[in-house]
């Protein structure tokens, strides 16, 4: 998680870098069109990854689809927090937790 964040605030601060010089930057210039097919495209490698790549693959392709999707959060100007906290919201209105406690 930590990685995560501070991810997140690396892409924060190269957005407006130079695109020569920085790929997060080249992907912000480019748009946010371009950054959401990113997105599409390395979550369908990620999914060919699984079903016929190697361990390996699959762990570098995970890490390309966190990455872009950090990058396409940041676009929109949303923070990770607020994904997190989408999550912990669920994880509280879930059924899984009453299930897992009834067969217990
Ligand atoms: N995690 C990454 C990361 N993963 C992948 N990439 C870049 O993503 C590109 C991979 O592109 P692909 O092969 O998928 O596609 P491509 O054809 O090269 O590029 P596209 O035209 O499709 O965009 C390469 O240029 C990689 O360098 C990344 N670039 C940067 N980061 C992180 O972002 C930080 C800031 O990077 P800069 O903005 O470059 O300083 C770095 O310190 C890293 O932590």
């Amino acid at each position: 998680m930590d990685a995560l964040a501070r991810l997140e605030r690396t892409i924060a601060r190269r957005r407006n870098a130079d695109p020569d010089a920085s790929y997060v930057a080249r992907l912000h210039d480019r748009g946010l069109p371009v950054i959401a097919r990113k997105v599409g495209e390395e979550g369908v490698e990620a999914a060919v990854a699984a079903l016929s790549g190697s361990r390996e693959e699959l762990v570098g392709e995970a890490a390309d689809v966190l990455f872009h999707l950090l990058v396409l959060l940041s676009a929109r100007d949303i923070a990770l927090a607020d994904v997190l906290a989408e999550l912990d919201r669920r994880e509280g209105v879930s059924g899984l937790d009453e299930k897992a406690s009834r067969s217990e």
